[in-house]
């Protein structure tokens, strides 16, 4: 059996066999600053920062470097063992693609080349309601579908219908973006990029949201952008929405951006199937808790009866032990995968994946875990 660590040694000897270099760092916290040179302002202002002072995005970096883990010794094992079933999907690993938006901002390929690395490596790719690919377009055999619950009942329907019969397993319900945060990077400029008709693609391609319009969409796209704006921000939503969801929907439903323990009781009361703990990656409220902090307190509440995922400001390999250890039973990585796919498409996010499965694999066999569900409580300690 191969360990995913072994893509380390992979890239030595080509280093020193062949002479050739990563072209894309291995340093997955310095991904930012070479896809710079790749990416539009618009696209750079739009990807990189966070909400308002940027202060909840720098607290999840901070609360990352607060926990240290503590090696243990003389107990690992030759070959580990990552894999794992989540909410019934089989996973190689404990790490999932997380929902990201508009991704031809970032690449022309877009999602499909996102999913289709997930793919090749056998993990979860999550599909984002405000995709620049449509449901049906994504090719990959373990797929989620991420709702932002449309205000118009009809046209969430539509999408819990497509994204079933078009093979998703499991439905991430986004909470925390009810409409979008205050944003200066993208306000100073003027840009949203959903204006522009990028990342409505689930919208435009449904038969319902078109029934909705007094004229088809090539002939008025305007007025289709804003159907969209009227359908897209639900800060009205409330607990029992949930139950259309748990009428229409016949898997499992999982509760996106819960950091409140309360709230995470309600998800367990109102029968949801696991929550992740996420600040969104600091893109939503400016001042919000560290993520990572968010993150004992609901599993200790919850962890028995849900499945606690986690995302927001996951780098390394270290960081997903942390919170593994800290009770997620499996982690969602975000903007660097859109780094990888800035910089080379395809394979630029296969090269993020595969970097950040060995940092992991090599973290849990320098600490002495055969795998990663050996991680503990007692794993970590605060600093
Ligand atoms: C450009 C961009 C677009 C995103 N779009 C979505 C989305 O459509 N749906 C969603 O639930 N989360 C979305 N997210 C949030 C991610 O799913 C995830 O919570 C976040 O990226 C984690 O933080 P990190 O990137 O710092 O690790 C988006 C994030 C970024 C950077
Ligand atoms: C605001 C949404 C439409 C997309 C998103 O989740 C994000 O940009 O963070």
């Amino acid at each position: 059996m191969a360990n995913f660590g072994d893509y380390q040694l992979q890239i030595y000897l080509q280093g020193m066999l062949q002479g050739t270099t990563p072209e894309i760092t291995t340093d997955l916290a310095r991904l930012e600053s070479q896809a710079a040179g790749k990416l539009s302002a618009e696209a750079m202002g739009y990807i990189v920062p966070s909400a308002g002072s940027g202060a909840t995005a720098r607290a999840n970096q901070a609360a990352f470097e607060r926990w240290r883990l503590v090696p243990r010794m003389l107990r690992g094992s030759t070959e580990r063992d990552l894999s794992c079933t989540i909410l019934g999907t089989a996973m190689p690993a404990p790490v999932l693609v997380a929902p990201i938006g508009v991704q031809t901002l970032a690449h022309p390929d877009g999602e499909l080349a996102t999913a289709r690395a997930a793919d090749a490596l056998g993990l979860t790719y999550t599909h984002s309601t405000q995709a620049s690919h449509a449901i049906e377009e994504i090719e990959a055999r373990n797929k989620w579908f991420q709702l932002y619950y449309p205000t118009d009942p009809d046209v969430c329907l539509s999408f819990l219908q497509r994204a079933k019969a078009a093979g998703y397993a499991v439905l991430v319900v986004t909470l925390d973006t009810g409409t979008i945060g205050w944003r200066p990077a993208d306000l100073d400029r003027g840009f949203l990029p959903f204006l522009k008709g990028e990342g409505l693609a689930n919208y435009f391609s449904d038969p319902v949201f078109q029934s909705k319009l007094a004229k088809p969409i090539a002939e008025d796209p305007g007025a289709a952008v804003m159907q969209w704006a009227q359908m897209f921000p639900h800060v009205g939503l409330h607990w029992d929405d949930l139950s259309f969801l748990r009428d229409n929907w016949d898997g499992p439903i999982v509760l996106k951006g819960i950091l409140h323990v309360e709230d995470a009781k309600l998800a367990a009361e109102h029968g949801v199937d696991g929550v992740i703990v996420s600040n969104h990656g600091g893109r939503q409220v400016d001042g919000a808790i560290a993520a990572l902090d968010a993150l004992p307190p609901i599993a200790e509440a919850v962890g028995e009866q849900l499945t606690v995922l986690f995302d927001s400001g996951v780098r390394t390999g270290a960081d997903a032990a942390k919170a593994l250890a800290l009770g997620a039973k499996a982690v969602l990585l975000g903007r660097p995968l859109l780094y990888g796919l800035a910089l080379a498409g395809q394979p630029g996010v296969d090269h993020v994946l595969r970097c950040f499965l060995a940092d992991l694999d090599l973290t849990l066999a320098l600490t002495s875990h055969a795998n990663h569900r050996e991680l503990n409580r007692d794993s970590v300690v605060r600093g």
